[in-house]
């Protein structure tokens, strides 16, 4: 099975003092959901990026498949906040442009682009300019637009970051959708406790300077989302309330011993 791992990463940012990241071990599969929290500088971004192949560790080794990684590449899409659409084309163009770079027939990739724009709620709309588009709308093209060049790993910066609550919370149940159809794994960042318990198979918490692991633990309620429960009755739930809870103390307080 197909495994994106950081094996004891170290990393400075050149001219910096102390490690951003200092040996951090973290596995992604293929079907893991992994979300990162931590206080803001504790590194997430630059875990994110490491992952991606934009920055190379300082020690330790990235692997996918037994293979180090040295650079970015089609099998990890990433996935950023604002995520760089191009605003006079159409959503379909835009879905479609890693295609384009692949040399897929415009038939083909228009074909794809528009399936790829049902999966994300938006059948119908190719045509739509993307300045044409709501927050919500564009974040779920920029998400297509990652799909299309069927990534084995999607790697998300606080993709929902700017989004109001009620869309953040539908763009939520969208991506585990998404993830669970695509069958790819994810890392996503987050500074919402809520999101990290609701999408996650996996949390990480990172401690700061230097940013490391502080705390990892697995959790089943995106997964009972998807098997029919309600997502506004699991995040009431009190087991859901109690984790929340310990998360927040476990981001302020690194040395915090989260109950069993
Ligand atoms: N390009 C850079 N050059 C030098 N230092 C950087 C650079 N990018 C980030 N840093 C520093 O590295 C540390 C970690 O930054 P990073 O963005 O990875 O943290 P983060 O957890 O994602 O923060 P936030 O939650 O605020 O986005 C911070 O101290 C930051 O100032």
């Amino acid at each position: 099975m197909s495994e994106l791992r950081l094996n004891a990463v170290s990393f400075v940012y050149e001219g910096a003092r102390t490690n951003v990241l200092d040996r951090v071990t973290l596995g992604i599969g293929k079907g893991d959901f992994v979300v990162v929290l931590g206080q803001s500088g504790s590194g997430k971004t630059s875990l994110l990026n490491l992952a991606a192949g934009f920055l190379e560790p300082n020690h330790g080794r990235i692997i996918l498949d037994g293979k180090d990684v040295t650079g970015p590449s089609a099998e990890r899409a990433v996935v950023f906040q604002d995520d760089a659409l191009f605003a006079w084309s159409n959503a379909r163009d835009n879905v479609a442009f890693p295609l384009k770079l692949r040399g897929v027939s415009r038939d083909e990739r228009n074909a794809s682009a528009d399936a790829l724009l049902a999966d994300v709620g938006l059948g119908g709309q190719g045509d739509k300019k993307i300045w044409e588009l709501s927050g919500g709308m564009r974040q779920r093209v920029g998400i297509a637009r990652a799909l299309a060049a069927e990534p084995e790993f999607l790697l998300m910066d606080e993709p929902l970051g700017a989004l109001d609550a009620m869309t953040r919370d539908q763009m939520q149940e969208l991506l585990l959708t998404v993830w669970s159809r695509s069958g790819t794994g994810a890392l996503l960042i987050t500074h919402s406790v809520e999101e990290a318990l609701f999408l996650a198979t996996r949390v990480v918490v990172l401690a700061a300077n230097p940013g490391r692991i502080a705390l990892t633990q697995d959790f089943e309620f995106g997964r009972r989302f998807l098997a029919g429960e309600n997502a506004r009755a699991l995040k009431s739930e009190p087991a859901f309330v109690a984790a929340r809870e310990e998360l927040i103390a476990a981001i302020h307080r690194p040395d915090y011993e989260v109950a069993a």
